[in-house]
């Protein structure tokens, strides 16, 4: 069994969702709102390890009215046990877990940094080998009670959960800006399929204005 996964990201027109700077403020301020609205709804919110080193969020409920408990649980994919000791999403506003593959458990488990983290009240879960076995992470979630997920990037995560087929939602912000650069990051990343005949279908069931910005709402269709 497995939460229902809701994909959200920004991208700009031509599909990045970053600079090669890892620059990365895309939506509007009203998307943030619908985005911070969602974050209530659901259960969980994951990231890949990559942002959280490049962005530090929160992934709180914080641009809208909110308590404590209306902040979802934070999971991170972090493969080899990279998160950095005061990254945010350690703190004590919601409840973390953090990812990490079998073959880094031994180093990470005998590391002061680990202990710290236990310490402060932060879960480990260990599956798979060199990266994260993500169907496992997902039942595990679900027998913890999480019902939905709100998955929140990066493009290589992206990847992994649609070729996985974990992703049952996907609600883009495309934000009217061009950045292009071949090396700026994409909506999924990952190694890619190899022809079009391979790739995930999706059905469009909802686009609306969001300000500036337009939103597309798509089922996955695997
Ligand atoms: N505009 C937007 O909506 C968003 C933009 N971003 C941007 O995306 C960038 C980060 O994206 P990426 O570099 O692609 O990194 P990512 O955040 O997807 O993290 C990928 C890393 O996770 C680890 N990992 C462990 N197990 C894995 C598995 N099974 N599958 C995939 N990864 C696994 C690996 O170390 C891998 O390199 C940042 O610049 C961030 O600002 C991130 C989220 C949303
Ligand atoms: N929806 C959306 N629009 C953008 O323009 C973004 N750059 C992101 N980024 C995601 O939100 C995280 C930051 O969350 P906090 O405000 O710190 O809680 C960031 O890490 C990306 O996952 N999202």
């Amino acid at each position: 069994m497995k939460p229902y996964v809701i994909l959200n990201a920004a991208m700009t027109l031509d599909g990045k969702i970053a600079t090669e700077t890892g620059s990365s403020n895309i939506s509007g301020k009203e998307d943030l709102i619908r985005v911070h609205e969602l974050r209530k709804e659901v259960d969980a919110i994951m990231v890949g390890i990559n942002t959280v080193i490049a962005d530090d969020p929160r992934l709180t409920v914080h641009k809208i009215e909110s308590k404590k408990e209306d902040n979802p649980i934070r999971v991170v994919v972090d493969g080899k046990g990279r998160i950095p000791i005061e990254s945010r999403i350690t703190n004590d506003d919601a409840p973390t877990i953090i990812a990490v593959s079998d073959d880094y458990k031994s180093d990470l488990t005998a590391s002061d940094k680990y202990h710290v983290l236990k310490n402060n009240g932060v879960d480990f879960f260990f599956a798979g080998e060199n990266q994260v076995d993500l169907v496992k992470l997902m039942n595990y979630l679900y027998e913890k009670g999480v019902r939905t997920l709100m998955l929140e990037g990066g493009s290589t995560l992206n990847f992994s959960m649609i070729k996985d087929g974990l992703i049952d939602e996907i609600r883009i912000c495309v934000a009217p800006m061009v950045v292009g650069g071949v090396n700026a990051i994409s909506l999924f990343g990952g190694d890619g399929f190899m022809t079009m005949d391979e790739s995930v279908k999706l059905e469009l069931v909802d686009s609306f204005s969001c300000g500036k910005d337009l939103v597309l709402k798509y089922k996955v269709k695997y």
